[in-house]
């Protein structure tokens, strides 16, 4: 594949077979792409096509049963805190307040309290939850919980952040602020993005770049470019630019559902 040396990672030809007692399902065949650095890179396809298990084998949960991926021209062999991930499900640890779980990989990396604090201060003011450092996460909204999950993998400070769909469980008014609440926390950390999502007008509004797979076995189908102002506002998402990227998006994704469904029923 064609890559350059400024690619923060590379996807190469990553196929994935899952081998049950039953059955093999073949996640993903030869799936590549490329991600640069700061890029923020949103993930499309039909349901099953091997989305959720790129984001694993990126962050090292996973292994491919071939080709490979490289983070800053290394081969990932396993998980590290150069990656950090957020799950659509909320995976904050119960027993912890707020600023604990924000605090959670400082402290297992032996940080004293001070550093700790200060990075956890920082996060609690950014996500808007001044006020909640002390809650603990059964107290706290859908969308709380979510903010916590991003401050908490952006406190370790991770080259990569792995999303996989970390807005699927909210509300259409949440969510919206969610987007623009990671547009803002981007602005400020230009960490590099891998976002998986099943709403096209999320991955138009929040991605710079967007691949949609096809249907299982899944590999990259497109590539597009969302050439849309930097700053982006909810008005946005009204504007005719949007809904021309908005419509090229969902034609590609309307033949790969329909593929999708054929093969699962
Ligand atoms: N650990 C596993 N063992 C066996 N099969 C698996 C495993 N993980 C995923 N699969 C299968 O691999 C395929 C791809 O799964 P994956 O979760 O990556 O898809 P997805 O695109 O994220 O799906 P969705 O959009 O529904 O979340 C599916 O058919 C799934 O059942």
């Amino acid at each position: 594949m064609t890559s350059s040396v400024r690619d923060k990672l590379i996807i190469d030809g990553v196929s994935k077979v899952f081998t049950g007692k039953e059955r093999q399902v073949t996640a993903l065949a030869e799936a590549s792409f490329t991600v640069k650095p700061s890029e923020f890179v949103t993930i499309l396809g039909p349901s099953g096509c091997g989305k959720s298990t790129i984001l694993k084998i990126v962050a090292g949960l996973e292994a491919p049963t071939s080709g490979r991926v490289l983070l800053d021209g290394r081969e990932i062999a396993g998980p590290g805190r150069d990656r950090g991930m957020v799950f659509q499900t909320y995976t904050l640890f119960p027993w912890l307040t707020v600023r604990e779980n924000i605090e959670f990989g400082l402290d297992v990396a032996g940080k004293d309290e001070a550093a700790r604090k200060e990075v956890s201060d920082h996060y609690i003011e950014k996500i808007g939850l001044k006020g909640f450092e002390n809650f603990f996460p059964r107290d706290l909204s859908g969308g709380m919980k979510q903010r916590v999950a991003i401050a908490r993998a952006l406190a370790n400070d991770p080259e990569v952040l792995l999303m996989d769909e970390p807005f699927g469980a909210l509300d259409a008014q949440t969510r919206t602020v969610m987007q623009e609440l990671l547009l803002d926390v981007w602005d400020e950390s230009h960490k590099t993005i891998l976002f998986v999502t099943h709403d096209v007008d999320e991955a138009v509004f929040i991605g710079d770049t967007i691949y949609v797979m096809t249907a299982r076995p899944g590999r990259i189908k497109a590539r597009i470019e969302v050439t849309l102002p930097d700053q982006r506002t909810f008005d946005l998402k009204l504007s005719d630019d949007f809904m021309r990227i908005k419509r090229e998006v969902m034609g590609l994704i309307r033949e790969e559902a329909w593929k999708a469904a054929n093969t699962n029923t």
